[in-house]
């Protein structure tokens, strides 16, 4: 885990070495104070010397400048270091994050990882830029107020020397305990988050079922859980604290009885005694701080440990090493022999066996029964999954073999429900086609039925549309998601639904900007409306993961009593 810290802290080396100069700097001014005391008291309590105070009391005074100076850059720079490191750590987990394949987030509460991101990088955080210096400040001070004891008085520093094996041994014993608490702890307050998120962001169906009290009842349950495993690691971490103490505290008793005689039978000088209990307690006192941080050196390990893990999951889908360069694409798809089931279904084939060719700039539409697999078919061709067995092929080339973005540039998907940032409408639909301008934007626009709307907003092309697109009804909504894969300009246009939300004249003008961009490209459509399927060449039927028929219109009717029924119950339903 040290190393992997370290790599993050390596590109800033001389800002590390700054700050350990500062950290042995103020270690060894803290130190000298001790013969600040050692002369206060024998020249001036023994002695009675005024002279003495005063030249004792400027050693003091320029020990103790030099001490805030050292303290200044020291803080300065190991804040400087934890907030970098962190920084670049987020930077790295959310660039990580964003390659993994869809079916990693639904196997991984997106709370969850959230929480990784931001709490358990916090805690890395006041680890790398407070604690870890003030443990090796402690540590420093130990080892000289050590060796400055020994020299001054060996008989002494092994009384108080004796207790330090009995310290080791149940720092290292509790340190393990809180460590693992540590990684139970954060989990559980990933999943108070987890759980926030998800009831928060769909409070309309909580409310619209009377769920609050459920998911209150069930917000407790998780939180009582992430303080029950806190407490364990507290009461470790309290206990640790404790035990040393008491012993470190009973080993100075012993050695205060033990100079103090010393002293009145005149074997030592009040001033030897004084510097040597000075160091006695900043000994005593940094092993103290050091248990202390210890605990929270663990609970930082845990969450390291997560972060690394989550940084080390490799992404399944990814770019081969020497991806064939795709030439300009003309759009012809296959699936030869295509079986698929999802990894959270391993047993049910999701596709079975599919074997389908689209030829460049032909319209095929998709129908079948819910659960059929279509939108399954999308999700192969984007490449979010890889099928179980056969191949996807765009242009001959089956996807693997290509790079991830040149496969993905080619499309536009218009999914079943839009998804928009909360950000602008300009930035909305400028999503897929970042170079695009404004002016592109607007006959995007108006190519799909959104101008009009978007003009009536308050800021126009401006305005904010809120989390998740909130401020724009569904209709709207899905226009803006037409407009962004006009813009887009892709050679293959997945639709999937895409006229649903539309009221009857909204959808004859979409159906009509459709039409044009539909031009010359190769579409699929997912269609459950007749209305859709008069604009295409071919109909695809699929049941059960299989494709049944494939055909015009017409012919459909009489060929496969599935279609017929579906036909028979649009033809009802209008
Ligand atoms: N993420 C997923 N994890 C597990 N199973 C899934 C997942 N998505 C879909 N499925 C299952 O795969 C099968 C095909 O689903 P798919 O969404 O492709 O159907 P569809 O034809 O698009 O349906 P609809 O018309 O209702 O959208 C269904 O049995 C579905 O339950």
């Amino acid at each position: 885990m040290l190393s992997w810290i370290w790599s993050y802290l390596r590109p800033y080396r001389w800002q590390v070495l700054g700050a350990f100069v500062a950290l042995v700097f103020t270690a060894v001014m803290t130190l000298a104070l001790g013969q600040g005391v050692r002369l206060l008291v024998d020249m001036v309590f023994s002695e009675g010397s005024l002279e003495g105070l005063e030249e004792a009391l400027t050693v003091f005074l320029w020990l103790a400048a030099a001490l805030s100076l050292g303290a200044y850059c020291r803080m300065y720079l190991v804040f400087w270091l934890g907030e970098r490191a962190i920084a670049d750590i987020r930077r790295d987990l959310y660039k990580h994050l964003v390659t993994l394949q869809p079916s990693f987030f639904e196997e991984n509460l997106s709370g969850e990882i959230q929480s990784r991101v931001t709490t358990d990088t916090t805690l890395l955080q006041s680890v790398i830029g407070s604690s870890v210096s003030f443990a090796l400040r402690n540590v420093l001070i130990f080892v000289g107020g050590l060796g400055l004891m020994v020299a001054s008085n060996l008989k002494l520093s092994l009384i108080v020397l004796s207790v330090v094996p009995l310290v080791i041994f149940p720092l290292l014993f509790f340190g393990r305990k809180v460590r693992q608490l540590s990684r139970d702890s954060q989990g559980k307050v990933a999943d108070v988050g987890a759980w926030a998120g998800e009831t928060l962001q769909h409070i309309k169906v909580v409310q619209a079922f009377n769920g609050e009290q459920r998911v209150i009842d069930r917000f407790n349950h998780t939180v009582e859980d992430a303080f029950t495993v806190a407490l364990r690691r507290v009461r470790q971490r309290a206990l640790l604290v404790a035990l040393v103490m008491v012993m470190v505290l009973g080993s100075v008793a012993g050695m205060l009885y033990i100079g103090g005689r010393d002293v009145l039978q005149g074997a030592l000088t009040a001033g030897d005694l004084a510097a040597f209990i000075f160091y006695a307690i900043m000994v005593a006192g940094s092993l103290a701080a050091v248990t202390e941080v210890w605990g929270e050196l663990q609970r930082a390990a845990g969450a390291a440990d997560r972060l690394r893990e989550l940084m080390a999951t490799k992404p399944d889908i990814c770019s081969p090493k020497e991806p064939v360069s795709l030439p300009a694409v003309a759009g012809r798809i296959r699936f030869d022999q295509v079986s698929f089931s999802y990894p959270s279904r391993p047993d049910q084939n999701a596709l079975d066996n599919i074997s389908l060719v689209i030829e460049p700039g032909e319209r095929v539409a998709l129908v079948g029964p819910s659960g059929a697999g279509k939108s399954t078919l999308f999700e192969l061709l984007l490449r979010f999954h890889d099928p179980k067995s056969g191949q996807v092929l765009l242009d001959n080339y089956p996807l693997p073999d290509l790079a991830l973005e040149q496969v993905r540039q080619r499309y536009a998907l218009v999914p079943q429900q839009p998804i928009l940032f909360s950000t602008s409408v300009y930035e909305n639909l400028r999503y897929g086609s970042p170079e695009a301008s404004d002016q592109d934007i607007k006959r995007a626009a108006i190519a799909a039925h959104a101008d009009d709307f978007i003009q009536q907003m308050p800021d126009g092309y401006h305005s904010f549309l809120g989390e998740q697109g909130i401020k724009v009804s569904g209709g709207q909504r899905q226009r803006l998601a037409i407009a962004r894969a006009i813009l887009r300009d892709p050679r293959i246009l997945l639709l999937d639904e895409a006229t649903s939300a539309l009221d009857a004249q909204s959808e004859h003008y979409v159906q009509q900007a459709l039409d044009q961009l539909m031009e010359g490209r190769t579409t699929l459509i997912i269609a459950h409306r007749l209305a859709t399927i008069a604009h295409v060449d071919r109909i695809v039927v699929m049941d059960k993961g299989r494709v049944i028929a494939t055909g015009p219109h017409d012919e459909l009717l009489s060929s496969s009593p599935l279609y017929r029924r579906l036909a028979e119950l649009q033809f009802r339903s209008f």
